[in-house]
């Protein structure tokens, strides 16, 4: 066996994995050690391009103890979530063996070596964006890379789903449906794709990052009371979940956009009600987002069909999805019409991610905005400065991918320490 602890080698992995935005939303377990939830839900992917997680993962027989540091920091691994999805993978892992190397790792050998886990993400951690669902999907996915784990996506979505439920969904581009399940035991609780991200690749992603300073319920704990005292909760699940999924499943397949939009925007509302039903109460939304939405409403209507759909989750921020490049471009003079930069602001940084939508809607600098008229189906709308922190520009995107560019590692290949 080669993995003595007196050898210097270390092994290593880097990958890059999705975040996703849910539009018929996961809200509430029926066991939350396994986390199995009470419907199925269905998501698209973000461009990593914009919002990804990356993650180095090693093994070395010199490492003493399972290590993880985030952003930069070390941060302890001996939460129950992440300890679960280290032994799922631990308990799959197969035979490696890189002859040039003399490197050879049997099945055993696996369970007594400890790894370190490097990890950034390229966008705010715990800021709402869905941090934990690139995160623990990358985490599973990049595990499950090194440890020569045969399984497929759908059956390491499982594995992520025990991190965080809505991570299941991150191991697949484009439209994913995580299925809920009936076994106990979780197994059949799986995502699934639906369709990859090129069959619908007219649809562009506004992100509309809301100044929150007030502490949010985390989503465990939110879903927890909602399923102990919301009665809407049960009817949701029951009866409006399973039609919805089919007929998002449709729509998606039909690249129907009216369908798509009128579903999403009525699955987030109900999320937010069901919310709103639980002792006490959850207030996910605040002014800016409902401004938001009525901004959407408003243009919708005006036109006589869905032009945008929007969908918030645990947070102030609002997923606006766009039916084309050109409906994008009048979306975001809309968005910076009502929601203009502090004075001081640097549009470079205001308008992050796809520039290009930014370029289509005609705003080459601050002064542009400043000059934008009001939308004509709003024409009264008042101008609320600074209520947005920023705006991302994004669209559907891939799936996880391993970065075999050593230069790309997080890792130092000598130390097995981060770089
Ligand atoms: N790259 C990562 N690798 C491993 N774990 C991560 C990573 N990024 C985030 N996490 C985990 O997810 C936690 C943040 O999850 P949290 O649900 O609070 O925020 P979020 O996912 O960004 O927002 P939200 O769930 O409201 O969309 C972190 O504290 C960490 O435990
Ligand atoms: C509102 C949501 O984003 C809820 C996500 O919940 P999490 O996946 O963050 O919760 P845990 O399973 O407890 O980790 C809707 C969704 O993504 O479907």
């Amino acid at each position: 066996m080669a993995a003595e602890s007196g050898e210097k080698w270390v092994l290593s992995v880097t990958a890059q994995t999705p975040t996703n935005i849910a539009v018929i939303k996961y809200w509430g377990k029926r066991d939350e050690e396994l986390i199995l939830p009470i419907n199925d839900s269905i998501s698209v992917t973000l461009d990593p391009g914009h919002l990804c997680t990356t993650t180095s993962v090693a093994v070395s027989p010199a490492f003493t103890h399972d290590r993880i540091w985030l952003n930069g920091k070390e941060v302890s691994l001996s939460g129950g979530r992440f300890q679960n999805c280290l032994r799922e993978i631990r308990s799959r892992a197969t035979d490696y063996e890189d002859e040039k190397r003399g490197i050879m790792i049997t099945k055993k050998d696996w369970e007594k070596l400890r790894v370190h886990i490097v990890s950034y993400n390229n966008f705010p951690t715990a800021a709402g964006l869905a941090s934990s669902a690139a995160g623990l999907a990358c985490l599973v996915f990049s595990l499950a890379k090194l440890m020569n784990v045969k399984e497929d996506h759908s059956q390491l979505s499982a594995i992520a789903r025990q991190g965080s439920g809505s991570a299941c969904r991150s191991l697949y581009g484009g439209f994913v449906k995580w299925i809920m399940g009936k076994e106990d035991n979780g197994s059949d609780s799986i995502a699934v794709q639906l369709a990859d991200e090129n069959h619908w690749d007219d649809l562009v992603i506004i992100i509309a990052v809301v100044s929150s300073k007030q502490k949010e319920t985390s989503s465990t704990s939110g879903m927890r009371d909602t399923v102990e005292t919301s009665e809407l909760i049960k009817h949701r699940a029951k009866e409006v979940v399973p039609k919805r999924i089919k007929e998002m499943e449709a729509a998606i397949a039909k690249r129907d956009f009216p369908s798509f939009a009128r579903l999403a925007c009525a699955d987030s509302n109900q999320f937010h009600a069901v919310c709103l039903d639980t002792l006490p109460p959850i207030f996910y939304m605040n002014d800016t987002s409902h401004r938001i939405i009525s901004c959407v409403e408003k243009w919708n209507r005006h036109e006589g069909s869905p032009q945008v759909a929007y969908t918030f989750d645990a947070g102030p921020n609002a997923v606006l999805i766009s039916k084309d490049r050109k409906t994008a471009a009048l979306l975001l003079q809309r968005l910076l019409f009502q929601f203009p930069p502090q004075s001081d602001a640097d549009l470079n940084s205001y308008v992050i991610g796809d520039k290009t939508i930014l370029k289509d809607a005609g705003i080459e600098d601050l002064k542009d905005i400043e000059a934008l008229a009001p939308p004509t189906e709003n024409a009264s709308v008042q101008r609320c400065r600074g209520d947005v922190s920023y705006f991302i520009c994004t669209k559907p995107g891939r799936g996880p991918i391993v970065l075999a560019d050593e230069s790309q590692s997080l890792i130092n290949p000598e130390t097995g320490l981060p770089k």
